[in-house]
């Protein structure tokens, strides 16, 4: 705390003006944008930086680096106090919550760190709402993971809606950088998508997560100083149990109100295949960049193909340059639909999609519809329910030992066996992959079952929020 004074106290000599005034100026712009003006390797370089203003400009910018520094390696709990209803946890508590994120609650691991389920409730923090949690850990090495840690607390802090994954609270003792979550029963929709149940989300399903996900993104991107996510895709969208969706991993977002403001030099950032033409090749990034990668993975969900196969012909490789010719055409259409949907979608819905897709995909900027529009494009597909029966899908998970649960299947049933996940670091022997998925066992129906099952809101407009 006495580095963040001094912090205070130099820009205060610096510009002349009251501790109030700085906290107010300063903490706007810690509060959410840090990462336009703090660059990755030290100061930013202003080929333009001529005129005194810029001078000012870039001396603020140093001194604000210096700060965020300080309030990243100090106290933090003094310093966020204006975060909405934030706990703060020992590192004790969140072992203690994970049963010493114990092999039985680990849910994966990203480039973050690894993840662990937990509960919680007031007796840990008074007001505190009893919960299932998910707990991320930042991995010990490099100063990367902690910017995008503090990234995290800082937006998710502040930004509260029904489409962002709420942040309870995080843990800073210590070299312990930990995020607590609130947990997202059906884990990520990359895993639905690709890799454990392949084509089976049905196809009101998908465009409900879709407009979820839509919705998320819009907020951002309305805020005052707009915020870019710059990240979007499938393993970073969270589902609940009713297929609500949330956008997570907020480590890479930044301040879309500063973007092009300064041509800073920054390296380009996020993953391959989802990031806009302009930004790879020029660094230029608006909010537009991530209506770009929403229509990549649009189109990952009209197709159930990645955005980069590495394994295909150099044709198919990428995905957009691929399928977008396609998109507009309704013969070449239908071949590229997924194949799992088996013909179980309302095709006027489908159209309406791959055109929506279309123009996310546009090569200029200016040519994407904005998220607002991509919203109320997807809205009126969610009621076209004009929709062939078919079979359910049902999952089970395998155990460790390879029992298959009993199940009585009935002729429209078709079973499909999921592997158990084990943490690598629980896990003797076995090398370390990077990602391990969560040990989840879920239930896939169809668009019919779901509907009944879950009852009439899972794809009204109410049920999507
Ligand atoms: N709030 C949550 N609730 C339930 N599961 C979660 C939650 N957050 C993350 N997970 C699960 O933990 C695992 C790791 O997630 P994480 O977000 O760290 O990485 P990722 O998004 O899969 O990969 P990358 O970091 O490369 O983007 C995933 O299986 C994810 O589904």
């Amino acid at each position: 705390m006495a580095g963040f004074l001094v912090l205070l106290n130099q820009l205060i000599c610096k510009f002349g003006t009251s501790v109030r005034d700085i906290l107010e100026d300063v903490y706007p712009v810690v509060a959410g944008r840090i990462f336009i003006v703090i660059p990755r390797d030290g100061l930013p370089s202003c080929p333009g930086a001529v005129t005194e203003e810029m001078r000012k400009l870039t001396e603020l910018r140093r001194m604000l680096y210096t700060f965020l520094h300080v309030i990243a390696t100090h106290d933090l709990s003094s310093v966020f106090l204006i975060l909405k209803n934030i706990h703060i946890f020992t590192y004790e508590e969140l072992k203690t919550i994970t049963q010493g994120f114990s092999k039985h609650n680990y849910l994966g691991e990203g480039g973050f760190g690894e993840v662990y389920k937990g509960f919680v409730d007031d007796s840990l923090k008074p007001g505190l709402k009893a919960q299932p949690v998910a707990v991320k850990a930042l991995k010990q090495e490099g100063g990367q993971g902690h910017r995008e840690w503090l990234a995290e607390v800082i937006i998710l802090g502040q930004l509260k809606h029904p489409h962002l994954v709420n942040l309870i609270g995080y843990c800073c003792e210590n070299d312990h950088r930990l995020l607590v979550y609130e947990y997202m029963e059906r884990g990520n929709l990359e895993d639905h998508l690709f890799q454990k149940y392949g084509g089976a989300l049905p196809w009101l399903t998908r465009v409900k997560i879709l407009l979820g996900a839509a919705k998320g993104l819009d907020f951002l991107h309305k805020e005052e100083k707009p915020v870019i996510y710059r990240d979007f895709k499938p393993s970073n969208i969270l589902l609940s149990s009713d297929y609500s969706s949330k956008l997570s991993d907020f480590g890479l977002a930044t301040d879309g109100s500063e973007a092009d403001d300064l041509n800073f030099t920054k390296s380009v950032m996020g993953t391959e295949g989802y990031a806009a033409p302009e930004y790879i090749s020029a660094g230029h990034l608006t909010t537009m960049s991530d209506v770009f990668s929403f229509g990549v993975v649009l189109l990952e969900m009209l197709t159930a193909r990645k955005a980069v196969e590495k394994y295909r012909s150099q044709r198919g490789r990428k995905l957009v340059e691929w399928a977008r010719p396609m998109l507009k055409d309704p013969n070449k259409l239908e071949q590229i639909i997924d194949p799992t949907l088996e013909g179980r979608y309302s095709f006027e819905g489908i159209r309406k999609a791959a055109e929506l897709a279309y123009q996310c995909l546009s090569h200029n900027p200016k040519s994407r519809p904005t998220m607002t529009t991509v919203v109320k494009t997807l809205e009126p597909i969610l009621d076209l329910k004009d929709i062939q029966n078919g079979p359910f899908v049902y999952i089970v998970q395998v155990s460790d030992s390879n029992e298959v649960r009993d199940i009585k299947c009935k002729d429209d049933v078709k079973v499909v066996k999921e592997e158990a996940k084990v943490c690598p670091k629980h896990q003797g022997g076995r090398k370390k992959r990077r990602k391990n998925k969560a040990m989840k066992s879920r239930t896939v129906y169809s668009d019919t079952t779901l509907y009944k099952s879950l009852g009439t809101s899972l794809y009204t407009q109410g049920g999507v929020e």
